[in-house]
C-alpha cells in the first residue's frame, strides 16, 4: 500500500509506522521528500509570479533551470514512493533504491543550499533534521555516510569561494559601479551592507581607504568568521547525530525484545499460538497460485501420565526437548508453534501432500526414538499423534470463490458491492487465487485469511483425534479421511 496524505495524521501514522516494514518506511520518506520538493516548486512559482518586484535580487535564468529540475525530481520521488511498496521480499532492490533516494536527495539539497545561500538555519535544519528523519525511516548506515559526506561538502563549499572560486547562486546584488562587490557572488546582502558601512566608516574617519585593503580586509574577516561558525557548529551536529543513531539502536533492541516476548512461547522458545496463527494467515494469503499448502497438528501421547509419573518438571523437559527436535528439523519459511499445552502446529507453505506426509512420519519417528533422561541412568521415550491436512490449489481456489460468492449474494444491493462484483467476475475468469483475493477489500481479506486458517486447523485436528483413536504414535491424513468420508469438513465443506 503506497503512502498517502490521509495516513499522515498523528494517530494513524504512529499506528502504521509500528506495523510497517522497511519498504513502507522508505516509501514514507520518499513521499515526505516529494512534499518538500513540492513546496520548493511553489516557491519557484511565486518568485516567477512576482518577478517584477523580486527579479532584481534573483538570478532568473538560474531560477528557471532550478524550477525544471525541481519539477522532474518532485515527480520522481512521488513515483519512488509508490515503487518502494512493490519491493517487498526483494532486499537487494530495496537497498539499491534506498541508496538512489539518499544520493539524489542529498545532492539535490546540497545544490539547493548552495544556490540559495548557506545560512546556518537552512543548512542546520537540512543537515541535522534531514539526517534524523532519514535515520528513522531508511537504512541508517546509508544515512550516516550521506551525513558525513554532507559535513565534508559544507566545509568545502564554505571555503572555496575565499580561494577565488565562484559558485553559482540564485542571489544577485546589483551594486552598480562597484568592483569590490561584483567579484564575489556568494556575498550575502547583510555581508555587503556590513562591508559597505565599514568602508564608509573608515573613509569617514581617515578621509580615505585604498580599494585593495578594503577587499583584503573583507576576505580575511569573512573567512575567519565562516571557519569559526563551522568549527563551533559541525562537531555539535556530529555529536547529535551520533547519539541519535545510538538511541535508535537501543530503541530497536527494546522493540525486538518486546516483540520476542509477545511472540515467543516462554517454555519452548517456539512461536506462541497467536504469532503462529498470524504467520500462518500471512503465508496462506500470500501463497502463489498453483501451490499446495500443508498443516500438521500433533499432540504428545499420555502426557498427563508423564506429569503424574515423573513430575511436572520432567513434563516441561519433554516439551523443551520436542521443541528442540522441531527447531532442528524445519527451515525458516516453515512455521512451528506451540499451539496448546502439549500440542504443536506446523505449517508447510508450498508443500504437497506426499512431501508433508513424509516430513510428519519422519518427525513422529524422531520423537519416538528420542530418549528423555529423568536422571543420568533412567530414561523413557515419549510419542506423539499427528493429524495432517493438505489444502490443494484447486481447493483453495474453490473456497475463496465460494466465500466471495456468498458475500456478494448477501450484499448485492449496494453500489460499492456492485463494482466489487465486477472486479470479482473479472478476477474469476483468470482462475487465479491471487486475483480473486485482490478483488476483496483489506478487512475482508483478513477475515477470509482467518476463516481459512481455522478451517485447516479444524480439519487437521479431526485427523489428529483419529490418530489417537487408532492407538496413538501415528500420522493420519485428513485428505484420505475426507475422500473415504470418515470425517466431515467444517462449515459445509463439500468435496
Ligand atoms: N509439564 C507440563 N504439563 C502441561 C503443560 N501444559 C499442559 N500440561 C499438561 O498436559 C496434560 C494434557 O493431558 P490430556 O489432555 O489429558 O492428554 P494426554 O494425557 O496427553 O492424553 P492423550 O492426549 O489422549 O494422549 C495435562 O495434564 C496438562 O496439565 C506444561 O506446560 N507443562
Amino acid at each position: 500500500m503506497a503512502v498517502s496524505l490521509r495516513q499522515l495524521s498523528f494517530t494513524e501514522l504512529s499506528r502504521l509506522i509500528f506495523k510497517w516494514q522497511a519498504p513502507e518506511r522508505a516509501s514514507l520518506l520518499s513521499f515526505l521528500v516529494a512534499m518538500e520538493i513540492g513546496l520548493h516548486w511553489l516557491w519557484c512559482a511565486v518568485v516567477w509570479w512576482q518577478r517584477d518586484s523580486v527579479g532584481v535580487f534573483v538570478n532568473m535564468p538560474l531560477l528557471y533551470m532550478s524550477w525544471l529540475v525541481v519539477s522532474i525530481l518532485g515527480l520522481f520521488f512521488l513515483w519512488l514512493s509508490r515503487h518502494f511498496v512493490t519491493l517487498k521480499n526483494d532486499k537487494e532492490r530495496l537497498d539499491f533504491w534506498q541508496i538512489v533516494l539518499i544520493v539524489i536527495y542529498s545532492t539535490y539539497i546540497g545544490i539547493e543550499i548552495l544556490i540559495i545561500g548557506h545560512s546556518s538555519l537552512v543548512s542546520g535544519v537540512s543537515l541535522v533534521g534531514g539526517t534524523m528523519l532519514g535515520m528513522m525511516l531508511v537504512k541508517r548506515i546509508y544515512i550516516w555516510r550521506a551525513f558525513l559526506l554532507q559535513v565534508l561538502l559544507i566545509v568545502i563549499v564554505n571555503i572555496v569561494p575565499y580561494m577565488g572560486v565562484d559558485l553559482p547562486s540564485l542571489r544577485e546584488i546589483h551594486l552598480t559601479n562597484d568592483p569590490v562587490f561584483h567579484t564575489h557572488s556568494y556575498q550575502t546582502y547583510n555581508e555587503a551592507v556590513t562591508i559597505e558601512n565599514a568602508i564608509a566608516a573608515a573613509i569617514f574617519h581617515t578621509g580615505t581607504v585604498p580599494l585593495n585593503d578594503g577587499h583584503e580586509l573583507h576576505r580575511n574577516s569573512a573567512l575567519f568568521w565562516r571557519s569559526t561558525h563551522m568549527y563551533l557548529a559541525l562537531p555539535k551536529a556530529i555529536f547529535i547525530i551520533y547519539i541519535f543513531r545510538t538511541l535508535l539502536l537501543i530503541l530497536d533492541a527494546s522493540k525486538r525484545e518486546i516483540l520476542n516476548y509477545a511472540r515467543q512461547d516462554e517454555l519452548t522458545g517456539l512461536d506462541n499460538r497467536r504469532h503462529g496463527l498470524g504467520q500462518m494467515q500471512q503465508t496462506l494469503m500470500t501463497l502463489n497460485d498453483h501451490q499446495d499448502y500443508s498443516v500438521i497438528l500433533f499432540d504428545l501421547d499420555w502426557f498427563k501420565s508423564i506429569n503424574d509419573n515423573y513430575g511436572h518438571e520432567v513434563g516441561d523437559k519433554v516439551l523443551k526437548e520436542v521443541a528442540n527436535i522441531l527447531a532442528g528439523a524445519f527451515t525458516e519459511n516453515q512455521i512451528i508453534s506451540r499451539y496448546g499445552g502439549e500440542e504443536f502446529l506446523i505449517v508447510l507453505p508450498e508443500t504437497g501432500h506426499y512431501t508433508a506426509m513424509t516430513i510428519a512420519e519422519q518427525l513422529r519417528a524422531d520423537i519416538a526414538k528420542h530418549a528423555i533422561y529423568i536422571n543420568p541412568i533412567h530414561s523413557f521415550e515419549a510419542t506423539a499423534s499427528f493429524g495432517l491436512y493438505t489444502l490443494t490449489y484447486s481447493e483453495r481456489l474453490r473456497i475463496i470463490d465460494e466465500y466471495i460468492k456468498s458475500m456478494y449474494q448477501e450484499q448485492y444491493q449496494d453500489d460499492a458491492t456492485r463494482s466489487g462484483m465486477k472486479m470479482y467476475k473479472q478476477a474469476r475468469e483468470t482462475h487465479s487465487v491471487m486475483a480473486l483475493y485482490k478483488a476483496l477489500d483489506e478487512a475482508t481479506q483478513a477475515q477470509v485469511g482467518s476463516d481459512m486458517c481455522q478451517r485447516l486447523i479444524s480439519i487437521a485436528d479431526k485427523a489428529l483425534y483419529k490418530a489417537k483413536d487408532r492407538g496413538r504414535n501415528q500420522v493420519v491424513s485428513a485428505n484420505e479421511m475426507l475422500v473415504e468420508g470418515k470425517i466431515d469438513a467444517p462449515n459445509g465443506y463439500q468435496r
